[in-house]
């Protein structure tokens, strides 16, 4: 929490007038409209107008915050902070420095400081600022010496060490590109265990709006509610299901996928898509493969989830996949990432960064070398895109599956002859499924088509959907190997597209809990 109990940094605006963003707009204007519409902090940019201009609109800008009881911070200029009795200023790293400010404003004055690295932040905590402005986020036209571009990782990286556990507490805003589109994501993916963004400074997304008091009201609704649309596993109020009192649910939550059509959208590689396709049908979900970022914004209100699967990227891939995780992130409808061969090319490699950076992604999965790949383990060479043999203990993949979800905030499912499945407080290995599914192509795929829709169907708990799941698909494939015509690879795929249908007509009469080779770790 902020130092001072009346800094409310929810929603903090910073009115730049630069043209490209307000258009013929009128400043003054603008910003009583964000008053009306929630904002709950000012400040006023502008490092090129002449002084005199400064404080004439510093005036104007000021007599407006007072009447919505709203604090006004001046950026950078202590003069004209003085002149017109703002009640703070924002600094910089390159601007006065943090002890000349404190020493000439009153004691009760606002001075919040951009803070970029942990030294940054740490630096500015220790001189007394009262908050700190976190960024750049992510690149923005508003600010040509973005000196770096820290993301959502940086900003953790900063949220963890600097905000509790220090002799001064202090408020934290994140800036750099944030709208309505990503601020929940954004304050999601920058939790760090208890430590958490006070609020979020927009400029563009209030300053350019054609509605500034719509815009900032929608605004401060999504940064209140953030934690209820994204949360790592278990729905806010929610119950937690015990680790062997979920099976309890899961054939419930399986029969209700087999009757739902929920959909299964599927951003694939050209390999799987045929067999993706008739996985989904087989459980009940309705598959759409579509690889045109274009119609995601539409698909993403149909109430399903979308895989997106690095299988066979190219450029034109890349911005469609980054188009997908956009619009169901803002959908509300969750995206499963697997980064098959992540860690095979620098290609891929470099594409697994790109697609963390663009959204927020429920689950990730893969096998160990793409999970290894995630985590940015430099040692990891997939010689394609299967796993090879294990490198790791069993020890191993289970600390892995919890770091990676602790760190994305999300769930992990690494995927192998035992799956390990974790959403950093819950962790189960799964030994249920068949060798044959380790012989065909695209099984770890067709999974994470599987998944995904489960999470779609069951909000509550994605930790127990993504079990329902792959319970689903592990325990039909230990049908289809005890066929009698299942001699290889090649009769095995009809058999378990059979079962994977005909598990889910007989569900009632499956004792899930007694199949389930499942170990709570
Ligand atoms: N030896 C095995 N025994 C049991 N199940 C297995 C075995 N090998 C793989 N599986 C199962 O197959 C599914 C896919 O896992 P796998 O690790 O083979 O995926 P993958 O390498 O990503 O596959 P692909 O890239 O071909 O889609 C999982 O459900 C996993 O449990
Ligand atoms: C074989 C193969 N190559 C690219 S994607 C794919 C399918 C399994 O992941």
């Amino acid at each position: 929490m902020a130092t001072n109990p009346n800094l409310d940094l929810s929603l903090y605006l910073v009115s730049d007038s630069t043209p490209e963003i307000l258009g013929d707009k009128d400043i003054c204007q603008v910003v009583e409209q964000a008053c009306k519409g929630g904002v709950t902090i000012v400040q006023y940019r502008d490092k090129h107008a002449e002084t005199s201009v400064l404080i004439k609109t510093a005036t104007k800008l000021h007599s407006i915050t007072k009447k919505y009881n709203v604090p006004l911070l001046i950026n950078d200029r202590l003069d004209v902070c003085l002149a017109v009795g703002a009640e703070g200023v924002h600094i910089g790293q390159d601007d006065t420095p943090l002890e000349a400010v404190r020493s000439m404003l009153p004691s009760n004055a606002i001075v919040g400081v951009t803070a970029s690295s942990m030294e940054e932040a740490e630096a500015a905590i220790q001189g007394g600022a009262d908050y700190l402005g976190i960024g750049t986020m992510f690149a923005t036209p508003t600010k040509k010496d973005t000196k770096s571009i820290i993301g959502t990782r940086g900003t953790q990286e900063i949220l963890t060490r600097c905000k509790t556990g220090t002799k001064h507490s202090v408020g934290c805003v994140a800036i750099g590109s944030i709208n309505a589109a990503n601020v929940q994501r954004v304050i999601h993916q920058s939790t760090a265990g208890e430590n958490r963004l006070n609020g979020v400074a927009v400029v563009s997304a209030i300053m350019a709006a054609a509605d500034p008091q719509g815009a900032a009201s929608e605004l401060l609704q999504r940064v209140k509610n953030a934690p209820e649309k994204f949360y790592i596993s278990t729905r806010p109020g929610s119950e937690v299901a015990s680790d062997k009192g979920m099976f309890e649910h899961i054939p419930g939550i399986i029969q209700k996928h087999v009757s739902s059509s929920v959909l299964s959208h599927n951003m694939t590689n050209t390999v799987v898509q045929n067999f993706a396709a008739n996985v989904c049908l087989a459980t009940g979900a309705s598959p759409i493969m579509s690889m045109n970022g274009a119609e995601a914004p539409d698909l993403a209100q149909l109430g399903g989830g979308l895989v997106i699967n690095m299988g066979t990227i190219t450029p034109d891939i890349m911005n469609a996949y980054q188009a997908g995780v956009k619009a169901y992130n803002a959908a509300g409808n969750p995206v499963l990432l697997d980064p098959v061969g992540g860690g095979a090319t620098s290609v891929r490699r470099q594409a697994i960064q790109t697609l963390l950076k663009a959204g927020f992604y429920d689950v990730i999965k893969g096998n160990e070398g793409e999970i290894g790949a995630v985590m940015g383990s430099a040692n990891i060479q997939q010689r394609g895109v299967d796993s090879g043999p294990s490198s790791s203990s069993a020890q191993q993949k289970v600390e892995m599956v919890k770091s990676l979800a602790q760190k994305e905030r999300c769930l992990v499912l690494m995927t192998g002859a035992t799956d390990y499945l974790s959403d950093g407080t819950r962790t189960a290995a799964i030994s249920n499924g068949s060798k044959w599914l380790g012989k065909i192509t695209g099984s770890g795929c067709a999974l994470g088509s599987v998944v995904v829709s489960y999470l779609a169907l069951h909000r509550d708990d994605k930790f127990v959907a993504a079990m329902a799941g792959i319970l689903h698909y592990e325990l039909a494939a230990e049908r289809a190997e005890q066929h009698a015509s299942c001699r290889g690879p090649g009769s095995f795929i009809p058999a378990f597209l059979d079962e994977l249908y005909l598990i889910g007509q007989d569900i009632t009469s499956v004792n899930v809990s007694k199949l389930a080779r499942v170990e709570f770790l």
